[in-house]
């Protein structure tokens, strides 16, 4: 039998109301301890909690929901007690003093409702990205994933791989018996290509890390070219230094900025010379092409001649006379407002869509692994006619979905994700 755990599980104190969760079978008996008597099942009944002395710590809602049918599978009892911290303290203080209760660790409501069958792995994922949860698309993905829309898009790919490999075997087994190269019949091929171009629909969609990350723009372009005075424009605060000396900049800033419901991850870097004799200079540059090769989005503040592939070209300092715009995208200077705000107009126009979802339905990148690895294998069946290499890819495209509803998962695995977790929950 497991222990029983508490937490607070609303908002940190000071609050108006602060709810204790209780879970495990001594829940009935900790609110027995504290309120007197456990409350009908159901109800929110008004009740003086007490510590063992008889010491009145609140006058809170107690309510009792007896298992399995509650959030982690066991006997829960809630308390909303006043959310003062001396309350609340006072109120975890008696609980612990109950025999059989210890404090929960991050995430053990939500692992017990997991190893009680009461969600799967990607719905536990899903309540991990759901508290995180910061713009509307975040939201919407995350609650469609705690609700059970992960789970249930893999389970109906997982039923349509069985029915396929039970046609193919069942055509192989008949190929065998009437020893015949091509018995005719079912074509495995219109059902695979079907179901392989969902698969890429859902990898082309922006994962989980994306919209909670952001797109991330990175500012690149020879020294002095006015890359940090646009980062600091940009950040809305005075986050790099400025200075008239090129080379100013030498490492990697980033700030996470969020304009017009869409999160941004912003990265000035140090100016790109020529040659340089600096250790720190040196680096500074290699730092700043790694950073240009992951950016999403590459602002390029520079010759347009001299600008990488993709990036959008910025003519810089452009409040200045005689200011050449030739072959840029975008004229801007920091001390010309209206040219930051042209300049949200064009990432707004590219982030948004980069970020944009059809439906509710985003994976985390592991999950995205394990459907590209499943991919992968389907591709294999697609492009063969030989039924043995069919059947047997149709297979392996079956494990990685498997673990993505958490079949094989490690202990490692669910520490790490419960550890992310905030307390309570
Ligand atoms: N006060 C409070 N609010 C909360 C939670 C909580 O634990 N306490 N939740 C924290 O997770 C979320 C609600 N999650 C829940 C998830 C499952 C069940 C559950 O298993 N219910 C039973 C009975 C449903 C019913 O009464 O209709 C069931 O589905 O069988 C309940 C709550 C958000 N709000
Ligand atoms: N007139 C004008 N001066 C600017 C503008 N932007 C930057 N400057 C000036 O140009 C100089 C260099 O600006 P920074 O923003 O530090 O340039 P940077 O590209 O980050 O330089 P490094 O970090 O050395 O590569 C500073 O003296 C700034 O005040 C601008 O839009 N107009
Ligand atoms: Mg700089």
């Amino acid at each position: 039998m497991s222990d029983t755990i508490f937490a607070l599980s609303s908002g940190r104190p000071p609050a108006a109301i602060a709810v204790v969760r209780v879970s495990g079978p001594a829940a009935c008996g900790a609110a027995q301890a504290l309120a007197g008597r456990c409350p009908p099942p159901r109800h929110a009944s008004l009740r003086t909690l007490r510590d063992a002395a008889g010491a009145a710590l609140d006058r809170a809602l107690v309510i009792y929901f007896p298992g399995p049918a509650t959030a982690t599978g066991e006997d829960l009892v809630e308390l909303h007690c006043h959310g003062g911290r001396a309350v609340v303290a006072a109120v975890e203080r008696a609980l612990a003093a109950v025999p059989g209760l210890r404090h929960a660790r991050p995430g053990e409501f939500t692992r017990r409702a997991l190893e009680n069958g009461r969600i799967d792995l990607a719905q536990a994922q899903g309540l991990a990205d759901l508290l995180e949860a910061e713009t509307e698309a975040q939201h919407r993905t995350a609650l469609a994933a705690a609700e059970g829309a992960v789970g249930r898009a893999v389970g109906g790919w997982l039923d349509r791989l069985s029915a396929i490999a039970a046609q193919v075997e069942a055509q192989l087994d008949f190929a065998d018996e009437a020893d015949v190269e091509d018995a005719g019949g079912y074509d495995p091929a219109p059902a695979i290509a079907a179901l392989l171009a969902e698969w890429r629909a859902t990898l082309a969609a922006p994962s989980v890390e994306r919209l909670r990350d952001g797109v991330r723009v990175v500012i690149a372009g020879p020294p002095n070219a006015g890359k940090s005075s646009l980062f600091n424009a940009l950040a809305d605060r005075d986050a790099a230094i400025v200075t008239p000396i090129a080379g100013t900049t030498r490492d990697v800033l980033e700030a996470a900025v969020m304009r017009d419901g869409i999160p941004y991850r912003l990265t000035d870097t140090a100016g790109l010379a020529e040659a340089t004799d600096d250790e720190v200079e040196r680096i500074g540059i290699d730092r700043a092409a790694t950073a240009m090769a992951g950016a999403d989005i590459l602002l390029w503040m520079g010759a347009p001649v001299e600008a990488p592939a993709g990036a959008v070209i910025l003519a810089g300092k452009a409040d200045l006379p005689g200011a050449d715009h030739t072959g840029a995208d975008l004229a801007v200077s920091a001390r010309l407002p209206h040219t930051i705000a042209a300049l949200w107009a064009l990432l707004a126009d590219r982030a948004g869509a980069m970020l944009t979802i059809d439906g509710d339905m985003a994976l985390r990148q592991t999950q995205r692994d394990r459907l590209a690895e499943a991919a992968a294998a389907l591709d294999l069946a697609r492009r063969t006619t030989d039924l043995l290499i069919v059947a047997e890819q149709l297979r392996v495209a079956t494990r990685p979905l498997a673990a993505l509803l958490g079949k094989d998962a490690t202990e490692a695995m669910l520490d790490a994700l419960f550890g992310r977790f905030c307390l309570g929950k």
